[in-house]
């Protein structure tokens, strides 16, 4: 390891993003904590250090430059204010931000006016309002908002939806657009000048979506039908193509999306490849 700083990633400790984010950065290869109550880690190998904080708090500690990147969701980053910006999407932890009322209301966005909102999340609320040019009444909660309206608390709820069953739950129904789309995201100062390892990272993390997103295929085609089946499944820098041990044949290697690869392969037996493979990626670096 050189004597270079090591660089101090936050990790949710608890909550939707905790487990999915010690996952992602075990496929990265870096090592994670075993007990649920250990505050930090050392990865001395690769040169960082992770502290275990609560999802909300990341985006504080990283605007104020007291850690260096973390893993937060989209909502909770715009909801803090700090002065910390988005590195990369994660692909996990997706959720929208939603404003419900009791099933029947049939309300619009502008009947929100005068009423009582209750949120979990009131920057991220007030900053919408506000650009629409709605008053109201922020009641601001810690968690189980759903419960709010039932309880006379408020009038309506802003709250984080994923699959709808809490809402529905609560007997709430959803009006509006999405206030906000969020999934798990790196996260930054805005000015900070990173440590080198950071590159590192998010060469890791990289690696980890496209070993998620892309399936490695591999077929047999005969001469005339080669040009055709690789502008089918072009690859990300182009396939490898080998000679196959049989006559007038090559056998190709490429990178496919996971989506629609089971109607690529048909698209690629009717242009006349043959014996086609798809292979998980356990790891990869691009
Ligand atoms: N059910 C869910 N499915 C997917 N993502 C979710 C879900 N609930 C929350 N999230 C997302 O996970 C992030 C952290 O939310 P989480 O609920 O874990 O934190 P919290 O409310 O502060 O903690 P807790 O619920 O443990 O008190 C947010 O970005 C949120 O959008
Ligand atoms: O649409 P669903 O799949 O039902 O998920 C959404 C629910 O999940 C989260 O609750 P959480 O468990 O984090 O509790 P909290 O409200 O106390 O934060 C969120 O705040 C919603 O209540
Ligand atoms: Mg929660």
């Amino acid at each position: 390891m050189s004597t270079e700083r090591l660089l101090r990633i936050a990790v949710p400790n608890k909550g939707a993003l905790a487990e999915p984010a010690a996952a992602m950065l075990r496929a990265a290869g870096y090592r994670q904590r075993t007990d649920a109550k250990d505050l930090t880690l050392i990865d001395a190998d690769h040169g960082v250090e992770f502290y275990y904080l609560r999802p909300r708090d990341i985006a504080v500690y990283i605007g104020r430059g007291h850690l260096d990147v973390g893993i937060t969701g989209r909502d909770m980053l715009l909801d803090s204010g700090a002065e910390a910006i988005e590195m990369m999407a994660l692909g996990f932890g997706g959720s929208r931000f939603r404003f419900a009322a009791p099933g029947g209301s049939q309300l619009t966005v502008a009947d929100v006016a005068g009423k009582r909102v209750a949120t979990s999340y009131p920057g991220l609320l007030e900053a919408y309002l506000d650009e629409r040019g709605i008053s109201a009444e922020m009641v601001k909660l810690d968690g189980a908002v759903e419960s709010a309206i039932r309880l006379g608390v408020a009038d309506v709820v802003a709250d984080v939806v994923d699959t709808g069953t809490t809402l529905k739950r609560a007997g709430l129904e959803l009006f509006g657009d999405a206030i906000c789309t969020s999934e798990a995201v790196l996260i930054r100062r805005a000015d900070a000048e990173l440590p080198p390892g950071v590159a590192g990272l998010e060469t890791r993390l990289t690696s980890v979506l496209v070993a998620q997103n892309y399936l490695m295929m591999d077929y047999n085609v005969e001469q005339e039908n080669l040009a055709e089946t690789i502008a089918l499944a072009p690859g990300v820098e182009g396939p490898t193509v080998s000679t196959l041990a049989k006559d007038g044949w090559s056998a190709v290697r490429v990178l496919v999306p996971r989506e629609g690869a089971h109607l690529l392969m048909d698209r690629l037996y009717d242009a006349g490849a043959r014996g086609i493979l798809l292979t998980e990626l356990a790891a990869c670096r691009l």
